[in-house]
């Protein structure tokens, strides 16, 4: 990466606390506005960590400087728009290195700054190659604004509406990639994704799936009443999600299931097909998943090993999933993975996303 972007804080460094609950809005909110939450600091400089700046600059007192800088960027253009907020892909003036920009209207509320700290604290310390790298975040005027790698396939959403279903060999090697970011997520961080779902899921030229949005959209949808926008995302959330009961990492397998299971009948599961008048209401269709059997791979159109992987992701009982890590050696997993299979054929196939209408 070109010395333009250097931070004087190597990122592998970086320590975050998450400070009380119950502490009021004030005390993470400078009087400059600066977003202050234990070590944190967030500000139009960037992310700032209050203990390492102590030890690396004991008595200037003066700010950390960032290089890199919200002015550094041109919109090429918009490529998606979420619950939260827009994502734009930038090009970084210096360097030509393309960012996908995703900004974010803060609605700084106690019960939703938990989960902020936790996606930038996730995203900027993230050693995974299955996980979106954060490379900057900075807050201005109530706007946060996350520098994030750029995905150049989109989302998985986006590749379904093209090609419509993914054979099982292709889902194989998908599904491993996503797996691999859930172990790192789930065993590493100790975090529930909360929104595992084909737009959250992305792809890039190289045939990469990397896991992306730690939560913070749905959050700051919830807390700025904008129910409509959010509605998609209970789609694939798991039953005791959605009846409050308590949830834990198997919530994140369950959504897995669904959306591997979308990706091999073309349609998400509890729709029977395309006609409008056969879809349920949105309540209709959290009743079906709290109270019907959940939905399965179908037999006479699917290998034994792949039935046998949808089924222990999606049960009922959070307790009767398998664990990320447990997937990972799965027979389905396992099937494919000498077969050399590339991805990039795939993805190679498909329009960019930003060459067609969403
Ligand atoms: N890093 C990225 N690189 C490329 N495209 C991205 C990136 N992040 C997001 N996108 C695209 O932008 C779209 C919008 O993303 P965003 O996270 O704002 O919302 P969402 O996940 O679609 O919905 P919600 O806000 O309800 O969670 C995504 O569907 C994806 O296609």
């Amino acid at each position: 990466m070109a010395t333009k972007m250097k931070t004087k804080v190597p990122l592998k460094h970086l320590k975050l606390s998450v400070p009380a609950q119950d502490a009021p809005i004030t005390s993470f909110l400078t009087a400059s506005g600066t977003f202050h939450d234990g070590d944190l600091l967030l500000n139009q400089k960037g992310l700032r960590l209050i203990s390492e700046e102590k030890e690396s600059r004991p008595s200037d007192g003066k700010e950390l400087e960032f290089d890199f800088s919200l002015d550094d960027l041109e919109t090429v253009k918009v490529i998606g728009k979420g619950s939260g907020g827009v994502v734009q892909l930038v090009r970084h003036k210096w360097t030509g290195k393309l960012f996908a920009l995703k900004v974010i209207q803060m609605n700084i509320q106690e019960d939703i700054r938990k989960q902020i700290v936790q996606e930038l604290k996730i995203n900027q310390a993230s050693q995974c190659p299955h996980v979106v790298v954060c490379y900057h975040s900075f807050y201005h005027n109530g706007v946060i604004s996350l520098v994030l790698e750029y995905m150049d396939r989109g989302s998985l959403a986006d590749v379904i509406r093209q090609v419509k279903t993914i054979l099982e060999p292709y889902l194989a090697v998908v599904c491993k990639q996503i797996l691999q970011g859930l172990v790192y997520l789930h065993n590493e961080r100790h975090v529930i994704h909360r929104d595992i779902k084909p737009s959250n899921l992305l792809v890039n030229e190289k045939g990469e799936v990397k896991i992306t949005d730690f939560g913070v959209s749905a959050m700051l949808a919830t807390s700025m009443g904008q129910r409509d926008t959010f509605v998609g995302t209970y789609n694939y959330m798991s039953p005791e999600r959605i009846s409050g009961s308590t949830y834990d990492y198997s919530s994140d397998i369950w959504s897995l299931g669904m959306v591997v299971l979308e990706c091999a009948i073309g349609r998400f599961p509890y729709i029977q097909s395309e006609d409008q008048k056969g879809q349920p209401s949105f309540y209709e269709l959290l009743a079906d998943i709290v109270q019907s059997p959940p939905p399965s791979a179908p037999s006479d159109q699917f290998s034994p090993e792949f039935c046998s992987f949808v089924s222990s992701c999606i049960q009922k009982d959070p307790r009767d999933r398998l664990t990320s890590l447990e997937l990972l050696s799965h027979p389905f997993i396992k099937k494919f993975e000498d077969k050399d299979l590339d991805l990039e054929i795939l993805v190679g196939s498909l329009e960019p996303p930003v060459n067609f209408t969403r």
